[in-house]
């Protein structure tokens, strides 16, 4: 495709984009229309929205405009599976320049779109708008099939914590992108393209997880949230966290603790869970703390000593 999004125009631009989505089985009425229509069997809809910058949260030097719809919606959706919920459909709100090459807001489309295929997501509409910096708006929503949604606040003392996906790699990948490198591949794939273990929320749902959350902003921050919903304090086991070889040996190169990418490192969007001490749980889920009774120490610890660090990112302090 040749040309801008200005030659194309908001309605062409509009039709390319809405051409290269597939038919989802919840998206009853997809783009084209006022509002679109989504099935919600379970009669409660779960809806989430996350936005992302340019500069803030991708570059096009970094990620190609299929990379960050993959990510955008990889986002969204693991919000979804975090609840416990299955996602149906997203909505997708578009700034972009008029003088982006048009090719730029296809791509991202088509990311777009197969992630939300992975997921069993489609795509049931959004807006374009002119504006001077690069913004992805997604909302997705969600259907709980009959189960009750897992919060952030129910966690017990005596709980265990546990986790389904991948900590750090984004960070890890994040770091070598920064310094002008391009490999380790897995690493830097794995801050392009986030791969949020989807089924993995539902399954904590049916195997009776009390709280759970995506990790978007670091573990410890993440788990921070669960512990103060529920009133409870969290300790991550450090020796339970998987810290690859590979990963380490980026950490040595550029001269950080690769530990603290996996406690504090986001955007890789596993799934972390409290269960009732005794929960049996498949092998993707890897037990690495427990909940206790508050105390005077912090709501999280690491291995019963407090982290006087960042605990992940956050957009208006210095670390974000
Ligand atoms: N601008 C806003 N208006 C209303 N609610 C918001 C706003 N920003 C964040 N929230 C809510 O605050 C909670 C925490 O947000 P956030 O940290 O972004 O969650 P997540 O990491 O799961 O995306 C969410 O329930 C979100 O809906
Ligand atoms: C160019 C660039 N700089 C920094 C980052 C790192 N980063 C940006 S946002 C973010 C945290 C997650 O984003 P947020 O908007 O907080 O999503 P939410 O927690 O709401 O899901 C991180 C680690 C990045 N992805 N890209
Ligand atoms: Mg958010
Ligand atoms: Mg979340
Ligand atoms: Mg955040």
């Amino acid at each position: 495709m040749k040309g801008t999004v200005g030659e194309l125009g908001e309605f062409g631009l509009i039709r390319e984009l809405t051409s290269r989505i597939t038919s989802a089985p919840a998206v009853r009425l997809g783009p084209g229309d006022d509002a679109a229509v989504v099935a919600a069997p379970d009669r409660r809809v779960v809806a989430t929205t996350d936005v992302l910058l340019e500069g803030r949260h991708f570059r096009r030097d970094w990620s190609t405009a299929y990379d960050v719809g993959r990510k955008a919606a990889a986002q969204n959706l693991a919000d979804i599976a975090a609840m416990g919920a299955v996602p149906t459909a997203v909505l997708l709100g578009l700034v972009v320049p008029a003088g982006l090459a048009a090719t730029w807001p296809v791509e991202l489309m088509d990311g777009i779109r197969d992630e939300c295929q992975v997921a069993g997501a489609g795509v049931a509409g959004g807006d374009v708008v002119r504006g001077d910096t690069i913004t992805v708006s997604i909302t997705a929503l969600g259907d709980l099939r009959g189960r009750e949604p897992v919060t952030r606040s129910g966690a017990r003392p005596g709980d265990i914590v546990a986790v389904a996906g991948w900590l750090g790699w984004s960070a890890a990948g994040h770091a070598v992108l920064s310094r002008g490198f391009r490999s380790p591949r897995a690493f830097v794939e794995a801050h392009r393209r986030p791969e949020p273990p989807y089924a993995a929320g539902p399954l904590a749902a049916h195997l009776g997880a009390t709280a759970m959350t995506d990790v978007s902003d670091g573990l410890i921050a993440d788990l921070g949230h669960i512990a103060e919903a529920g009133k409870v304090r969290i300790n991550i086991r450090s020796a339970a966290l998987d810290v690859p070889a590979q990963m380490s040996d980026i950490g040595s190169a550029v001269g950080v603790d690769p530990l603290h990418w996996v406690l504090t490192g986001g955007e890789d969007h596993a799934i972390v869970a409290t269960f009732p001490a005794g929960t049996r749980l498949p092998a993707r889920w890897r037990v690495i703390g427990e909940v206790q009774t508050v105390s005077t120490l912090p709501r999280v610890t690491v291995d019963d000593a407090p982290w006087d660090k960042a605990p992940g990112w956050d957009h208006f302090t210095a670390a974000g």
